[in-house]
């Protein structure tokens, strides 16, 4: 049930290479298969969200990419690499719900300590940088427990950031922060991802969310998760929060809706 937005998606691929690729991948826990027959492709540079039910697989979905995960049937390349090889090379930057800092490390601390374990040299003044970018200049010194919510997940940001990872992956990092704030960093990881050139693979419960942040919205059936729909969001570039208020962003938002219910009536 792939939507014509993926035959258009197709027709106008550009010749950008492929940053990550899944082919037939098939992923099963005893007797749970999590994942079936998944085939997808993202492009260098391309920020895809990934959307679908309660347990149908997008964690692991995200695990599978990241080399945390062993597919049980299929390839997943990462560039020319291996998801290990690629996670070995320090290609991806993690970012959950729970952004798992460390409590006693300063912000500054924590952005440059998982560098550090990745075997990479820490550079304290790019580290700075990085919590310019995401918006938290003045609070270098601030440890986890004095940051909000939205502003512990910025330093996860740019500590993905500081590791030099191409690909973020992202799992729900939004989903403990209120609405608004989940607007505004949004705002903030597009502008990120735009500057910085990275691939991003982002997990979200949120159908706007998806929407908004997507220059390409894959929609998952309920379990076992599959590829249910895959749609091209045709929105300004770049965006900001005027976009919600769109026509074309409700539209937009209504189609991946509807592909939801689809997906979820499919089992
Ligand atoms: N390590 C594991 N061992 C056994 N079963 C697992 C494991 N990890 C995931 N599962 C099962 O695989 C299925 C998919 O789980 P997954 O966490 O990927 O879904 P999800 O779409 O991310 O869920 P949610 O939206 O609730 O976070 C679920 O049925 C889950 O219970």
């Amino acid at each position: 049930m792939v939507g014509d937005e993926t035959s258009a998606e197709e027709a106008t691929r550009t010749d950008r290479a492929t940053a990550i690729r899944l082919d037939g991948v098939t992923v099963n826990f005893e007797d749970v298969r999590a994942l079936e027959n998944v085939d997808l492709r993202v492009d260098d540079g391309e920020f895809v969200t990934v959307i679908g039910p309660s347990g149908c697989g997008k964690t692991t979905l995200l695990r599978t990419v990241g080399g945390l995960q062993d597919p049980t049937a299929g390839t997943v390349r990462v560039g020319r690499d291996s998801p290990d090889a690629a996670r070995r090379d320090g290609e991806f930057g993690f970012v959950f719900q729970r952004h798992a800092l460390l409590p006693w490390k300063s912000a500054l601390a924590n952005v440059v300590f998982l560098r550090e374990m990745a075997g990479k040299s820490p550079d304290r003044e790019a580290a700075r940088d990085l919590l310019g970018t995401v918006g938290l200049a003045g609070f270098e010194e601030s440890r986890p427990a004095e940051l909000s919510g939205g502003m512990r997940q910025r330093v996860a940001i740019a500590r993905a950031l500081h590791l030099g990872a191409s690909v973020l992956l992202m799992d729900e990092p939004f989903g403990e922060l209120d609405e608004l704030t989940r607007e505004e960093m949004g705002v903030e990881v597009r502008r990120v991802w735009r500057d910085r050139n990275k691939t991003v693979l982002f997990v979200t419960h949120s159908v706007p969310e998806a929407v908004f942040l997507a220059d390409r919205c894959v929609v998952m059936s309920d379990q076992p998760g599959e590829i249910a729909a895959v749609f091209d969001v045709e929105l300004p570039r770049p965006r900001d929060e005027s976009v919600y208020g769109t026509t074309a962003f409700q539209e937009q938002v209504a189609r991946v809706r509807t592909a939801l219910h689809e997906g979820y009536e499919l089992r």
